[in-house]
């Protein structure tokens, strides 16, 4: 067990980088793996999930060199994997697991996904439905629709699915099998997801377009492809670590910080329509755009902050910020209210139930509800003993709470932070905590 202490902090000055997204890390190493020549990575993010995507395609031949400043994918083309020696772990990371499973059904072996046991309780279902519909061969070994799966070769055909969940997972998963399909493959999805799967294959050369209907649902399409080419990719910052640092010079008086790299897709980037919402001081220093993804730097400035509302559509571009935002939404003035959300409970932990735990813990009043949750906002929060429960997002949006709350916050299980971002908390301490 690893403790954090954190302590109220006065004014956070200076200015911090964000590492690599870890969506667009991941999407790089496995379309990298299955392309054919050299993909080199800038600014990959090396936290333990994209480490575990690395990993499982080391294990099935790619040769993948970790430099100081990039990453070498010698990609072995669409049909150039070989079969592991053993199981693939792929540790704590459903992203990994999932869209490893749409390039694993269209290969002529079987392979066998386990992970860790929160990975392992996460539902498998919503990709085995779709892929095993295209002619994949996917079974749960327990039979319970989690991971450990197996997947056995089978031949893939397009087909159209109507995803019940807005999932960029799910949507990635079908879209990947679709390029060892026969035909073409499309994916309707509730609400637009995140579309980093979609602009990195178009980079690679796969024919793929996207559809956004007048009713707010999408589809995206994707034709069945010869080969992919390796490419040079700059990873652009993680909005969803960056939303760690914003909060922080929100939340402490006296603050002002210039968070630079932040990643700003707009399927992304609800966190900062959100803060703005909030009444935030965000101001854009500067943006460009690389690969079809945008990048700011941002100056941040302590802010008093108001209740609002997010639903519908916003929820998927900001389904991992909503730990982070609950916690600004106790410090607040004002009801917050967050519906729609109900994908929160199959995250690394059910994230209502973990969320409501810590806020009640450090005092704030917050009722979770089947899809969301409702937070009164107080205006602050007592420093408490905090469970991570090894979850990133909780140990990460917790010890933010814990710089402005009144008293020591002690976070249990921090060491989990390294899931997606490794040095948060050296990062804490560069700009004074
Ligand atoms: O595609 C991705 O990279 C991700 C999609 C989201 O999950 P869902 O697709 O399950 O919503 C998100 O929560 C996860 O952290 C990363
Ligand atoms: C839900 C997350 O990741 P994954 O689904 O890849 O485990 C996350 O990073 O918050």
């Amino acid at each position: 067990m690893n403790v954090r202490t954190i302590r109220p902090v006065k004014g956070l000055k200076g200015e911090v980088t964000i590492p690599g997204d870890k969506s667009i890390s991941h999407r790089s190493i496995m379309l990298g793996s299955i392309a054919l020549g050299t993909t080199e990575i800038t600014h990959f993010l090396e936290g333990a999930d994209c480490l575990s995507t690395i990993d499982c395609f080391r294990r099935m031949g790619v040769e993948i060199e970790r430099k100081p400043s990039c990453i070498l994918v010698h990609g072995k083309g669409l049909r150039g994997l070989t079969a592991p020696a053993s199981t693939l772990n792929v540790g704590n990371s459903g992203t990994t697991t999932r869209l490893i499973s749409g390039i694993l059904s269209g290969q002529n072996f079987a392979t066998t996904l386990s992970g860790d046991a929160s990975l392992n309780s996460r539902p498998m279902k919503r990709i085995m439905t779709p892929l095993n519909s295209m002619g994949a061969h996917i079974t749960s070994l327990n039979d319970n629709d989690c991971a450990p799966l197996r997947i056995e070769p089978g031949e893939l055909h397009g087909i159209h699915y109507q995803s019940p969940v807005a999932s960029a997972q799910v949507k990635s998963a079908v879209l990947l099998a679709g390029l060892y399909a026969e035909g073409p493959t499309s994916v309707t999805e509730p609400a637009l997801s995140r579309n980093h799967t979609e602009l990195m294959l178009q980079g690679f050369g796969a024919c793929v377009a996207t559809d956004l209907h007048t009713d707010g649902t999408a589809t995206a399409h994707v034709e069945p492809c010869k080969e992919l080419f390796g490419q040079q990719i700059c990873v652009p910052g993680d909005i969803s670590s960056a939303a760690y640092f914003i909060a922080a010079a929100l939340l402490v008086p006296g603050s002002e910080l210039l968070v630079r790299n932040v990643g700003t897709n707009f399927t992304r980037a609800g966190f900062l329509k959100v803060c703005k919402d909030m009444g935030a001081d965000i101001e854009t220093v500067s943006q460009t755009f690389e690969g079809g993804e945008g990048r700011a730097d941002l100056l941040v400035r302590h802010s008093r902050l108001k209740g609002t509302v997010i639903e519908g559509d916003t929820i998927p571009t900001l389904i991992d910020e909503i730990p982070m935002i609950a916690v600004m939404a106790a410090f607040a003035e004002g009801q917050t209210v967050i519906k729609d959300a109900a994908e929160l409970k199959v995250k690394e932990t059910n994230r209502i139930d973990t969320v409501t735990a810590g806020l009640k813990t450090m005092g704030a009043d917050i009722t979770p509800t089947d899809d969301g949750m409702i937070i009164e906002g107080t205006g602050h929060l007592g420093g408490a003993s905090i469970q991570s429960y090894l979850d990133h997002r909780i140990a990460m949006a917790f010890s933010i709470a814990g710089l402005a709350a009144d008293g020591e916050t002690q976070i249990i299980d921090s060491q989990c932070v390294d899931v997606s971002y490794p040095e948060f908390y050296a990062t804490l301490n560069l700009i004074g905590i």
